[in-house]
């Protein structure tokens, strides 16, 4: 029986600037882990400090059992010591040096197999034949696999991606993606990604860190987060666009507060704040006779690609309320393009309570 190789990253730090206060604990255990937030949260300043490129106020980062930095025993590893691999969307690649250059540099100097380390990885990368090119010679996709290739010869504990498609156009982004997925599966060791892109999060990684204002608010496995989302943020971070503040009327009922609606419920907690309902999960009904069933004026219809959004509000109110977002297929908007109302179904297994 071969050793069980440990692969646990725990990190619990804390980082302060004058308008922005970062400070986190979370272990990740083999997995890919999704670091999702809005723009200025945090994300990339918690993998810069696991790489060594910032240092923490205080706390501790621990790797696969090695100290990589705690404050009170005065321990921070040298960038280069960490065995940390990390992929910045600009790639970074040595303007003055060839495509197999950039690679053998990341090589471990102790190996005597170099040339070999390094043909295998251009032949797994498709770079075969581009060798000798300099890295304006590549296009975006094949430097970013160069990237990728000299971050893996460096045999690093931890890959950690920070937005890594977010300079290649949809088409490439998308081969790119098949092959992290690949690359990802070969590696199995702690991965951390940083993407604004729901979907990519959602195809790549297993597990996924909420992070708001500095903070982590909620880790869950991706069918957790992205079904079940227990936050404000969660919620709108995994494409909820409609949600209203809450108060709870009884055990299973809540009032809709923005939309001026009482919406019955599985299970109400005391302290809900907010309820939402994914557009996709919203659905057109004939009649109101179905349970929380409500009449829907509607105000404008968004034209997308392949379908169209619909922008309701509750048709009953006479005052404003907020508004709220359908999304229909090219079919089913053709049943209601000329309506100036309809019936909209809020099924209460899909109503997400949230309590934060
Ligand atoms: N050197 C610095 N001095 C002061 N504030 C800083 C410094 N570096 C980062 N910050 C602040 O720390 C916060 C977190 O930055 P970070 O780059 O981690 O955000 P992010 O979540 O990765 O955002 P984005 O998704 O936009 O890349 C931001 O509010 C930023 O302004």
């Amino acid at each position: 029986m071969g050793k069980e190789v440990i692969k646990i990253l725990y990190v619990n730090i804390k980082k302060e600037f004058d308008n922005f206060k970062l400070d986190i604990e979370f272990e990740t255990n083999g997995e890919t882990m999704a670091l999702l937030g809005a723009s200025g949260c945090g994300k990339s300043m918690t993998l810069k400090c696991i790489a060594g490129i910032e240092k923490p106020d205080e706390g501790e980062i621990i790797l696969n059992n090695r100290i990589l930095f705690n404050s009170k025993k005065k321990i921070n590893l040298l960038p280069q010591k960490r065995k940390v691999g990390l992929l910045f969307q600009s790639y970074a690649l040595f303007p003055n040096m060839t495509l197999r250059e950039n690679i053998a540099i990341a090589v471990p100097k102790d190996r005597n197999n170099k040339n070999e380390i390094i043909n295998e990885k251009i032949e797994a990368f498709s770079l075969k034949g581009l060798e000798n090119n300099y890295p304006h010679q590549l296009s975006g996709g094949q430097q970013q696999r160069v990237a990728l290739a000299r971050m893996l010869v460096n045999e690093p504990e931890i890959l950690m991606l920070d937005e890594p498609f977010s300079a290649l156009d949809e088409h490439l982004r998308w081969r790119m993606e098949q092959e992290i997925i690949s690359i990802l599966r070969t590696y199995g060791g702690n991965t951390l990604y940083v993407s604004h892109n729901k979907d990519e999060v959602f195809r790549i990684c297993e597990k996924v860190a909420v992070f708001n204002k500095g903070k982590i608010e909620e880790i869950n496995s991706r069918e957790e987060i992205f079904n079940r989302p227990t936050t404000y943020a969660a919620a709108v971070l995994t494409g909820c666009k409609n949600i209203s503040k809450a108060k709870k009327i009884s055990e299973n009922k809540v009032y809709a507060v923005d939309l001026g609606l009482e919406l019955n419920c599985n299970e109400v907690d005391d302290d809900v704040k907010f309820v939402g309902i994914y557009t996709e999960h919203l659905k057109v009904s004939e009649d109101n006779k179905e349970d929380n069933t409500f009449e829907f004026n509607i105000l404008n219809v968004i034209d997308n690609l392949f379908s169209h959004t619909l922008v309701l509000s509750p048709r009953i109110k006479d005052y404003e309320t907020q508004k709220i977002y359908m999304e229909v297929s090219e079919s089913q908007f053709k049943g209601i393009e000329n309506k100036k109302s309809i019936y909209l179904h809020f099924n209460k297994k899909n109503l997400l309570l949230l309590n934060k």
